[in-house]
This record gives structure tokens, sequence and C-alpha cells, in this order.
């Protein structure tokens, strides 16, 4: 029986996305400008090209400015540092995104460090996970942030219910697990060192898969009526040769015979991450201005 509810990022995304295109024009009334977003990509990894085109599509679309800086993979860190430096001075940019992975002479914390926390639409910033620590306003990391919209749209209050992250990774698990224990969760952490991990998995009434192993959670892993989100995107062979095809950490036909809801690959996770990227840098904009965001308006 195949019982989960596919649970349709793509048009929750589409959905955050028009409510994030809709508050723009109040905001360039009040501030005299648009909300402005820079990303930065070193070198030419074909998959970051994409996400960066896609991210600039999703901003201009959005109403919103878009700067794109182009470096060779060759450029040094230090002309990196000064293109951050540049973009945390100019005033037109909300918020900076670097696209990860650099170029390995490239030392990626003292990039991070560099931005300014208040531009930090990424949440990668050490002043941005300290400030989700301890509960303070600041910027949360896109996937993860975007995970807890889907579970909250489908569940609404998660408090007491057991949640399983799997992954401690500082852009994803780490942050995961913070927002679902902000939200009144019953927290476990698990990673490549826990062991009886199919057991661990099977006390949850959330799993939150954010590994990098394509079809690792199997389907009798999944506690009955469970809502499980599969952050995995993994490029493996396809049906032809020579073809790939995406998929996540979750065996998803296998898992949605027993769950009660669950993300696919693709459309699930990937599109709430540049829908979020959006609003973060809308927030951004409001925060830097001066200008109230009128509550409840993105969501
Ligand atoms: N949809 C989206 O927008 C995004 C998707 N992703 C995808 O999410 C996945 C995870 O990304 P990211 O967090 O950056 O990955 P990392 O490689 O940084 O972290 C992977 C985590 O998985 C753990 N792990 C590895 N093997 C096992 C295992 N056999 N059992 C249990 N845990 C294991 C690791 O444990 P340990 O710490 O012990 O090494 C680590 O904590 C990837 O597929 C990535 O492509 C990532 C970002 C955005
Ligand atoms: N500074 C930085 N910030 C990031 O947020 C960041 C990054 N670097 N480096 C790479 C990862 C990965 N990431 C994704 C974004 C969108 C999809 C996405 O839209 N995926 C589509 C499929 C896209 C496809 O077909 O390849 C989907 O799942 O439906 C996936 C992954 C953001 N990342």
């Amino acid at each position: 029986m195949n019982g989960a509810e596919i649970i349709d990022g793509k048009a929750y995304a589409a959905g955050l996305r028009a409510r994030v295109a809709a508050a723009v024009p109040a905001f360039r009334v009040a501030a005299g400008r648009a909300p402005g977003l820079a990303v930065v990509l070193v070198g030419e990894d074909p998959a970051s090209q994409v996400y960066v085109r896609s991210k600039h599509k999703a901003t201009v679309e959005a109403g919103m400015e878009s700067f794109e800086h182009r470096l060779p993979a060759t450029a040094s860190e230090m002309e990196l540092l000064d293109l951050v430096e540049r973009l945390n001075a100019d005033d037109r940019v909300d918020g900076i995104l670097v696209q990860l992975p650099l170029p390995s002479h490239i030392d990626e914390k003292r990039v991070i460090a560099t931005i300014d926390p208040d531009k930090d639409v990424d949440g990668f910033h050490v002043v941005n996970a300290g400030r989700l620590a301890v509960g303070e306003a600041g910027y949360v990391p896109c996937t993860p942030l975007g995970c807890l919209m889907l579970l909250k749209d489908r569940l609404g209050d998660l408090s007491g219910l057991a949640a399983v992250v799997i992954g401690r990774s500082n852009i994803v698990g780490k942050p995961m697990a913070a927002l679902l224990l902000a939200e009144n969760c019953t927290v476990t952490v698990a990673h490549s060192r826990t062991r009886d991990l199919a057991d661990v998995v099977r006390r949850a009434d959330i799993v939150v898969a954010a590994v990098g192993r394509p079809e690792m959670v199997k389907g009798d892993w999944i506690r009955h009526g469970a809502t499980v989100i599969d952050v995995g995107i993994n490029r493996v062979p396809g049906a032809e040769p020579g073809k790939t095809r995406l998929v996540g950490d979750v065996a998803f036909a296998e898992a949605a015979a027993v769950a009660g809801a669950i993300t696919p690959v693709p459309g699930g996770v990937g599109p709430m991450t540049i829908a979020v990227l959006l609003r973060n840098t809308l927030v951004a904009a409001h925060r830097r201005a001066g200008v109230a965001l009128p509550e409840g308006a993105i969501g």
C-alpha cells in the first residue's frame, strides 16, 4: 500500500516565492530601492553554475536586484575576500551568498567569516549559528528552514514529537536539529558513528535525512505514519547508459509505503532552498533599511 502523502515542495516553494514577490513593491516604495542579492561563484563547477543561474532567475522574478560575480577557479583567496568586503560595503546589497564548495586553495571558513553577518542570507556565519543556538533573530540556513516550513505546513504544532536528524553538517544537520529543538521536538542527531541507526530512526515521528548517500534510509526503518523529509541530492546512473537521475537519501518507494508523508527528490526540499534564500534576502532588506515587514506577509 502506498499510503503516504507526497509533500509537494515545488508547489510550496512557488507559493513562498510569490509571497516574497508580492512584498517587494511596498519595500521599494518605503526604501526607495529594490532588495538586492549578490551571488559569488568561483570556478566552473557545472552543478554550481546551474544553481547560480536558477538563483539569479528566481531573484529577478521576485522583483529583486541580482548581482552576479564570477571569478575564475584560479582566483586567489585575497581576491575573493576583497570582493566580499566590497559587497559588505555596498548599500544596494542586502544578501551575500558565496556558492560552495570553493576551490581547495581557498579557506571556506575564512571567506564565510568575512561576510557581514547581517548580510549572511545563507546563515553560515558563526554569529548566525550562535544566534540560532541561543534563540536570537538572525539568518537560518535556507535548506533546514525550508524543511521546517514543510513540516509545520503538514503537522502544525511540532511540540513533543520525536525527531531524528541523520547528518550533522553545519549547513543542514546541526541547524535542522536546532530548529526542531526550538519547536519543542525531542531531537536525536544521528551520524556516521551512530549505532543501530535503523532502530533510532524507527522511534521517530519526524525523520530528516541529510547524509549524501543514495537511498540509504530503508522503508522498514520508518515508523508507520511518520513524516519523512529527504534532503539528499544524489546523482546516480540512470536507466539508459550515459544518463543520470537524481535520488534522495531515502529509498522513496519503500518509505512511501509506510510513511504518513514524504518529500520526493527532485521536487521536495531542493526548490525550497532557493525560495527561502529569497525570503531571507527580503527579511535582510527590511532589517537593514529599518522598514517593518508586515506580520505574516511571507509566512
Ligand atoms: N536540497 C538542498 O537544497 C540541499 C541538499 N543537500 C544534500 O544533502 C545531503 C547532505 O549534505 P551535507 O549536510 O552538506 O553533507 P555532509 O557530507 O557535510 O554531511 C553528511 C553527514 O552525514 C553523515 N553520514 C555519512 N554517512 C553516514 C552513515 N552511513 N550513516 C549515518 N550518517 C552518515 C556524516 O556523519 P559524520 O559527521 O560522522 O561524518 C555527516 O554528518 C547531500 O546529499 C547534499 O547534496 C545539501 C545542501 C542543500
Ligand atoms: N553558499 C551555498 N548555499 C547553498 O544553499 C548551496 C551551496 N552553497 N552549494 C550547493 C548547495 C546545494 N543547493 C541546492 C539548491 C537547490 C536545489 C534544487 O533546486 N534541486 C532540485 C533539482 C535540481 C536538479 O535537477 O539538479 C530539486 O531537488 O527538485 C538543490 C540543491 C544549495 N546549496
